[in-house]
């Protein structure tokens, strides 16, 4: 492992902020830490850092304990997501900054900064001043910069947050490519459910402090670990049921569950894409509440007569007004009882 928490906690006040994390991150993985504002992340990549005391616990870099390790020889690099970047230097000069603090001859910064330049798609940009550069732009000179001392683990903090969606989504794939190629080891923080899938090999989300799931963008997609991380991720249909066999009590009624599910009292999560609209004399009776265009597809919006309300995801063409009776059949292949 490159990097290991062991009952990593930082505790402010009395309050664990980050509370007995354990986390391991391979060489060339990258790890993307997803959660709500306050659930510890940034106290989290500051404590790898060495920005941050821990209370208890270890952080373990290639083998190392690193108590007593400051942080600039940690051989981590950092990027936030104010970038900072120096606005009175160029652009060469703020990539060459960590290679002049590490004793880099000027030549081979020089040399160095073109390729960094070349690497992050702005290849000549080296006279350029900071401040006619674009949002984008200043992020990826942030970018080189950090990557500039080769650090052993680039640690992103909300890396694309200031940017606008269309521009964060071609980042994301560009980062993903970059980091795959120079085969960087990257634990990055974001609240962004949609960046942290597109960039990682393994997804943490966190919770108070604690990590609530670790694993493949797919599994956790899939297979959320509770209800919390469910709701996190964006769905809305959880609902409390009592699960026995292959059927569920909730309060939408019986629900058919996969073979093998956890018994008991459970909470269910049916996704949009499984709940099918029928005529409104079959199913669950529900009133269409609102309709949202998602690009793909409709997000209906069902309130039946009683229990909460269930979101649908329909094709454009035939999604049903506001005010409409229909019915709701719920499909097993897409309903997922968690543990
Ligand atoms: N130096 C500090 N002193 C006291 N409390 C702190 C300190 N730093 C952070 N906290 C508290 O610790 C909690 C976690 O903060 P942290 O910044 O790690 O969360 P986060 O998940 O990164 O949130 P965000 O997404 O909003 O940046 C917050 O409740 C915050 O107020």
């Amino acid at each position: 492992m490159l990097l290991s928490l062991d009952e990593a906690t930082v505790r402010f006040g009395g309050r664990a902020v980050l509370d007995a994390v354990a986390l391991d991150v391979a060489e060339h993985e990258v790890v993307c830490v997803l959660g709500p504002s306050g659930s510890g992340k940034s106290t989290l990549l500051r404590a790898v850092a060495g920005l941050q005391p821990l209370s208890g616990g270890r952080v373990v870099l290639g083998g190392r304990d690193q108590a007593g390790v400051p942080a600039h020889r940690r051989g981590v690099g950092l990027m936030f997501q104010d970038h900072q970047l120096f606005p009175q230097r160029d652009v060469g000069a703020n990539v060459a900054f960590g290679l002049r603090m590490h004793g880099v001859a000027k030549g081979e910064r020089d040399a160095e900064v073109s390729r960094l330049l070349e690497l992050v798609g702005l290849p000549g940009a080296a006279r350029r001043a900071v401040a006619s550069l674009s949002g984008g732009e200043q992020q990826r000179v942030a970018l080189a910069r950090a990557l500039a001392p080769r650090p052993r683990l680039l640690m992103l903090d909300e890396p694309l947050g200031q940017l606008d969606r269309s521009l964060r989504e071609r980042l994301v794939v560009e980062l993903r490519e970059l980091f795959g190629r120079l085969g960087t080891t990257v634990l990055a923080v974001t609240h962004d459910q949609s960046e942290a899938f597109a960039l990682a090999d393994r997804v943490v989300v966190m919770r108070d402090g604690r990590i609530a799931q670790s694993g493949t963008p797919l599994e956790v997609w899939q297979r959320p670990a509770d209800a919390f991380v469910a709701r996190f991720l964006g769905f809305e249909n959880v609902v409390p049921a009592t699960v026995a066999g292959t059927a569920a009590d909730s309060p939408w009624g019986k629900l058919p569950v996969p073979d093998g599910s956890a018994q008991g009292r459970r909470s269910v999560l049916v996704r949009p894409a499984g709940v099918r609209l029928v005529s409104a004399d079959q199913g669950l009776a529900c009133t269409v509440t609102a309709r949202t265009f998602k690009g793909t597809h409709v997000a209906v919006h069902l309130q039946p007569a009683d229990g909460p309300r269930v979101e649908a995801a329909c094709p454009l063409r035939d999604a049903p007004e506001p005010g409409a009776s229909v019915g709701v059949e719920f499909d097993v292949a897409e309903t997922v009882v968690l543990d």
